[in-house]
This record gives structure tokens, C-alpha cells and sequence, in this order.
């Protein structure tokens, strides 16, 4: 079984899959860790990002792997952890451009079609391009303003520069975020966390 959870970005969509994973008891897959670990090892490496060779070389030198643990997803290239620095304001910026590569996005999909079922899955296009056949879709939203105050809690920018950066990141991710026609679309804006949980545990049959 394969549930995939797409949407905008800070939607929740690594904390929704986490407590949903957690209560079916399977592990969740974050696939926006491999484009941030993508873009994190161009940065270093001081490559163009638009440069798709130059970054395909890099992955095939450092080998980001990722740790599908339900808990939170972890991503090592070798023996070295990439998590922590996967989330900077810096990673966010330049992500998108990293993303649109259609070589960078074969690179992803192919790890991700690697992976043992069951899992859920979350990210842009788990729904639409990299797991159609899912037995069920979600696809989570909220208004800008109110997801740059939820992430506000976990970056040192303001919100109005925080809620610019979201509707500039969702601008340019626009292509590949489409919701699937068949997924189930989740306003998360009234909703606590736990709340949007149970709305797809619900969806899932597995309600309490
Ligand atoms: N329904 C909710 N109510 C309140 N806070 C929430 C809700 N959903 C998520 N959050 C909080 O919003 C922040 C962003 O959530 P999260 O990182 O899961 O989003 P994301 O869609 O995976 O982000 P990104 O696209 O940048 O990877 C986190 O601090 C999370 O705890
Ligand atoms: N399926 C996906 C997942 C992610 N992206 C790109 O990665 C960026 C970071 O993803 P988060 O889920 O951590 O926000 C995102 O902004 C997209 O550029 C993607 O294209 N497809």
C-alpha cells in the first residue's frame, strides 16, 4: 500500500506523513530531503544550480541516501548525516531551481521507486507522477500567511519575509504541484495538526 501526501510548501505535509505513518506503522518518505540534498551538495560544492551534469556528478560522487524512519526522514551521504543542514533559508532558495532539472527529477524518482511498500509518501508529485497507482491521495493547503507563521517558529526571518519566500517557492514548484484529480484536498489552515491526522486516518478507514 502506498498513501501519497502532496502540497505547498510548509503545508505540513513532513508532519502530517509522520503522524499518519506513525499511527499505520509504516515508514514515511520525504522526497523534498533528496532535491535539498541535491541543492545543499551544489552549494558546497559551489557548482551552478542550473548545471544538471554538474550536479548528477556531484550525486554520483557523495551518494545521498535516504533513512525513511517514521519518526523523521534522515539523509547521510556516506557517514556523513545531511539532515539538520537540509532546512536553511539558503536550501529553500535555491531548491526550486535544482528541482525543475528534469535529470535531477529522474535522479529522485528512481530512489523513490526503489523503495519496499508500505509507505506514504510526500512531496509535489508522489500523487500525479511517481506513485499514480496509490490507493490514496491527499493533497494538503493553507493560506501563505499562515503557513509563514507556523514555519516562523523554525527560522530566524520575520514572517512577512518568510511568507514571500513560501509564495515564490510555490511559484516556481508550480509545474510539479499539481494535486492529483483524485486526491482528496485538505484546507489545513482551521486545523491543528493532530487534526489533519485524523481527517486522513478517517479517509484511510483507520479513524478512531
Ligand atoms: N495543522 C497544523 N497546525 C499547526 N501547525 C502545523 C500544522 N501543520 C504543520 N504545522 C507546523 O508547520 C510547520 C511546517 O510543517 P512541515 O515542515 O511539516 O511542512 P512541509 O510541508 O513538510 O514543509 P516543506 O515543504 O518546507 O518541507 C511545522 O512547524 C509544523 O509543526
Ligand atoms: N516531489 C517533490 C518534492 C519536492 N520538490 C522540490 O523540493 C523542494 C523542497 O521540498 P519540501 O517538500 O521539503 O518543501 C520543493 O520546494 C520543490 O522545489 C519537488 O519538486 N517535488
Amino acid at each position: 500500500m502506498i498513501v501519497t501526501i502532496d502540497g505547498v510548501a510548509a503545508s505540513g505535509k513532513s508532519s502530517v506523513s509522520s503522524g499518519v505513518a506513525r499511527a499505520l506503522g509504516i515508514p514515511y518518505v520525504s522526497s523534498g530531503l533528496l532535491y535539498r540534498a541535491a541543492t545543499l551538495l551544489g552549494l558546497e560544492a559551489g557548482v551552478d544550480l542550473h548545471d544538471a551534469q554538474a550536479l548528477l556528478a556531484l550525486l554520483d560522487t557523495h551518494a545521498p541516501r535516504l533513512e525513511p524512519l517514521a519518526e523523521g526522514n534522515r539523509v547521510w551521504a556516506g557517514e556523513r548525516e545531511l539532515t539538520d543542514a537540509l532546512h536553511s533559508s539558503r536550501v529553500d532558495a535555491g531548491v526550486s531551481v535544482v528541482a525543475v532539472l528534469p535529470e535531477l527529477r529522474a535522479w529522485v524518482d528512481a530512489q523513490l521507486r526503489t523503495l519496499p511498500e508500505p509507505f506514504v509518501a510526500e512531496g509535489r508529485d508522489m500523487g500525479t507522477n511517481v506513485f499514480p497507482q496509490a490507493g490514496a491521495k491527499f493533497y494538503l493547503t493553507a493560506s501563505p500567511r499562515i503557513r509563514a507563521e507556523r514555519r516562523a517558529r523554525e527560522r530566524p526571518e520575520d514572517i512577512p519575509a518568510i511568507e514571500a519566500a513560501l509564495i515564490r517557492r510555490d511559484a516556481k514548484d508550480k509545474v510539479q504541484s499539481a494535486p492529483a484529480p483524485d486526491a482528496t484536498v485538505i484546507d489545513t489552515g482551521p486545523l491543528t495538526l493532530e487534526g489533519v491526522i485524523g481527517v486522513i486516518l478517517e479517509g484511510l478507514g483507520k479513524g478512531s
